[in-house]
């Protein structure tokens, strides 16, 4: 059942608390309420994703944030930026921030899982061992306007029957598609055309994925919590209430757990104390577990004695290792652009209608049609901070007249995907309804800076292409007339903003590691009965991609690990 409000809930003790109704959050509700005998809890701080229609309509994506179903969190002031503050935009809605983000759909690369499979110890987190919960996540669906898709994707790398809808661009636009294909062709190298980057290999030109079907959104939310899995008698969705600490239980059980309980608040004054008999498992995503645990007591115990908190368990990995994927844009002046739909009231009239009639239509598609990924020169003169040989080290999203610019344009978004400079997540008051402090340190390390210079460099050959003669004029301010490296840096420092990828402040390591916050069963290490599962895992190496799949193997597997621990031990259990 899903409850408005803390006070509709009157029942206080369940197996499992999941905390977080969040992309991962709302997986781990689905599956672990498959077993009858299981009485599951999820409590989330935002409001239900139902009939927002921002949070439906594919190209609406970007209204979301600043908006009621944000965190609106901002960052410290950033040093490579001379101190500009960044807003950091946080799903605060069911489905998290798979509700409200910009739905591209990459795995990431082979690379990628092994090394976190080398890095923990564990070869359940490599590429070939998570491949089935890729599979039991996704669903492939035809785009809308009913073309024929041969040549824009692999379907023996795709599953057509798990929960995420996922598809390809609902209607081209064209020339605008076509020229991005043809250049891709005419430059090869780099460009090369690759007919699916979710098979492991991305390197290369292809067309993109997104988690949007049948011309709608498919969030966490709208895929694993339907009507019929609200309708499970042992499921409860508990929506607008706050955990803001995670207590010892009062419920003396052998194998119970140590921490069993959480402090809920509704919008009002009301307060509230569950109880798990099983698990808590946290899912408030990177940010948002570990400002619970800091004011739980977990943490570095220096750092929390200093702002008034006593130390519980001494964890000083906790909050550390924030990695993040830093985001450009890069603007092209452009003859005979395809409109801004957004910008022009007639035509966006003129859309709306055509997607409320048939789910077709330039707001049926997400932002970006193509995708490119490529990787620094390998006589580039620092340590890799790729995954391997398989891992991009930077992303071109070329796109078309999507801002409000005084000139038609083109535009190619940046993002950094195997990034070395590391952040934190820390807290400055007891209060846990203050905002934690967030510092990504975006190019802290020197390499992130090149891979930036070189992925602006690339994205000038692709647009230089003869493919792209009649189309594209110039580069246009602010990036326009950079050349040398300074001259660069500088564009860099002046505009760069996240992709909104944080993981890894609560990271995984080897069971016996010193150092970590989580084993790679994802319990937290010292503490009985609390796990955490949502992008805060991922060991401090992001997936050179971006995240929400690698959340969706991660929340899966995870749910797998729950009810192996629990089988046999669930009163009624029915697996
Ligand atoms: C604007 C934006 C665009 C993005 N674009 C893409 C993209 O195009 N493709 C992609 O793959 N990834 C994208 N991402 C990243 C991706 O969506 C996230 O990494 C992923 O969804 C995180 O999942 P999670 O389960 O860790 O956290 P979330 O999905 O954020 O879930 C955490 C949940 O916990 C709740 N919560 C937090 N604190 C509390 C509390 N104290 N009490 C109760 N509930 C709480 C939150 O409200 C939220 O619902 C984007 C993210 C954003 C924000």
């Amino acid at each position: 059942a899903l409850y408005q409000q803390l006070c509709d809930l009157t029942q206080s003790q369940f197996d499992f608390v999941i905390v977080g109704g969040g992309t991962a959050g709302t997986v781990l509700a689905n599956r672990l309420s498959e077993v009858k005998g299981f009485q599951v809890l999820v409590i989330e701080a935002g409001p239900s994703n139902e009939g927002v229609l921002d949070a439906q309509v594919p190209l609406f994506a970007s209204k979301l944030r600043n908006s009621p179903y944000d965190w609106n969190f901002t960052t410290t002031p950033q040093k490579f930026g001379n101190g500009r503050i960044l807003s950091y935009a946080r799903g605060h809605i069911l489905g998290g921030s798979s509700s409200i983000n910009a739905m591209v759909y990459t795995r990431g690369s082979v690379n990628d899982y092994d090394r976190w499979a080398r890095v923990t110890g564990d070869s359940g987190w490599s590429w070939d061992a998570l491949l089935p919960y890729f599979i039991k996540n996704e669903r492939f669906v035809q785009p809308t306007d009913g073309r024929n898709i041969t040549g824009e994707y692999d379907p023996t790398t795709h599953s057509f029957d798990g929960m995420t809808r996922v598809s390809l661009p609902n209607q081209l636009q064209q020339p605008f598609d076509a020229n991005v294909f043809a250049a891709a062709d005419e430059l090869g190298g780099n460009f090369k055309f690759n007919l699916d980057m979710n098979d492991g290999k991305p390197l290369g030109t292809a067309w993109m994925q997104g988690t949007n079907g049948g011309g709608k959104r498919s969030s966490s939310a709208t895929a694993y919590l339907t009507r019929e899995v609200l309708g499970r008698t042992n499921l409860h969705v508990l929506l607008n209430t706050r955990i803001t600490r995670i207590q010892r239980s009062n419920i003396p059980s052998f194998d119970g757990p140590e921490l069993g309980s959480v402090e809920a608040f509704g919008n009002g004054t009301d307060s509230r104390i569950f109880q798990a008999t099983k698990e808590v498992i946290l899912s408030a995503g990177t940010i948002g577990s570990p400002h619970i645990l800091f004011h739980s007591g977990i943490g570095d115990a220096q750092e929390l004695q200093s702002v008034g908190i006593r130390p519980l368990v001494n964890l000083p990995s906790l909050g550390k290792n924030l990695t993040d994927h830093p985001f450009l844009h890069v603007y092209f002046a452009a003859h005979n652009a395809e409109p801004n739909v957004l910008a022009n009231p007639t035509l966006l009239a003129e859309a709306l209608e055509q997607w409320n009639s048939s789910r077709t239509g330039p707001l049926s598609n997400i932002v970006n049609h193509s995708v490119i990924w490529g990787r620094l020169p390998n006589n580039a003169s620092f340590d890799d901070p790729s995954a391997g040989p398989t891992s991009p080290h930077w992303e071109l999203l070329p796109s078309v007249n999507l801002e409000p610019r005084d000139q038609p344009h083109a535009v190619a978004y940046i993002s950094l995907v195997s990034p070395a400079s590391r952040g934190t997540v820390t807290i400055n008051s007891s209060d846990p309804f203050d905002s934690p402090v967030i510092d990504p340190a975006f190019f802290t390390a020197p390499v992130d800076v090149a891979a930036a210079r070189d992925a602006i460099r690339n994205i000038r050959n692709f647009f230089a292409a003869k493919s792209w003669e009649g189309y594209i004029i110039s580069e246009a301010p602010p990036s326009a007339g950079a050349g040398s490296d300074d001259e660069l840096d500088a564009f860099i420092s002046k505009t760069f903003l996240t992709t909104w990828h944080p993981v890894s402040t609560a990271m995984m390591s080897p069971r016996q590691a010193d150092y970590g916050v989580v084993d790679p069963n994802l319990k937290v290490k010292g503490i009985r009965g609390l796990r955490i599962v949502d992008a805060s895992v991922m060991k401090p190496y992001v997936v050179a991609g971006h995240v929400q799949a690698a959340v969706y193997v991660i929340a899966e597997r995870a749910a797998d690990m729950i009810k192996h621990d629990w089988s046999g031990r669930a009163a009624g259990g029915n697996f």
